[in-house]
């Protein structure tokens, strides 16, 4: 089922999720619900923080066709390496794109859907998007890495945006 995304400032963006306990038939129903999401949206990942569902669980897929779906379920960056530039957008900050500074590469041990412990080396988009999901599950959202003029301006344009919407 498609799940609504929150969107930032909505204070619930900065919780910290909690770590899985046991991989079961109601987390893999929460990764299918969240691949849905994501490629709706459309996106390359999402948190489950993003649908307000406060458990250590990402979805991302940064392949072309839809065919690179990985679940990652209490994951934690066991290195990291390199730092790059990446302009990133956000499903909960829609609209805004901004350049961030992350390590180039990361090495990444995570649960599967399964529930067995795999460890993920990743470089460009998919370290991008790894450490980003990853944010999202420790309450951080991108665009509270810009400058505090660039913030002020985002949150008023989110407000004006909202404004109109409602
Ligand atoms: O809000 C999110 O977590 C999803 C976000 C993840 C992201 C990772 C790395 C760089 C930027 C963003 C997105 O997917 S924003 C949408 C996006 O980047 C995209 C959408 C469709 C095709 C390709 C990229
Ligand atoms: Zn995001």
């Amino acid at each position: 089922a498609l799940l609504p995304i929150l969107r930032y400032p909505d204070p619930r963006l900065h919780t910290i999720a909690q770590p899985v306990g046991s991989v079961d038939d109601e987390i893999r129903q929460l990764v299918a619900d969240m691949a849905e999401t994501m490629y709706e949206a459309p996106g390359v990942g999402l948190a489950a923080t993003q649908v307000n569902v406060h458990k250590r669980v990402v979805v991302i897929d940064v392949s072309e066709d839809k065919t690179g779906l990985m679940a990652l379920i209490n994951p934690e960056i066991l290195e990291r390496s390199g730092e790059q530039e990446c302009e990133e957008g956000c499903l909960s900050v829609p609209g805004i794109y901004e350049k961030v500074t992350r390590a180039e590469r990361v090495k990444v041990r995570a649960l599967n859907e399964k529930g067995e412990s795999r460890e993920i080396e990743a470089e460009g988009l998919l370290a991008v998007c790894i450490q980003h999901e990853i944010d999202h599950l420790d309450g951080k959202v991108f665009v509270e890495y810009l400058s505090s003029l660039k913030l002020s301006r985002i949150k008023s344009k989110l407000a004006k945006k909202a404004r109109i919407t409602a």
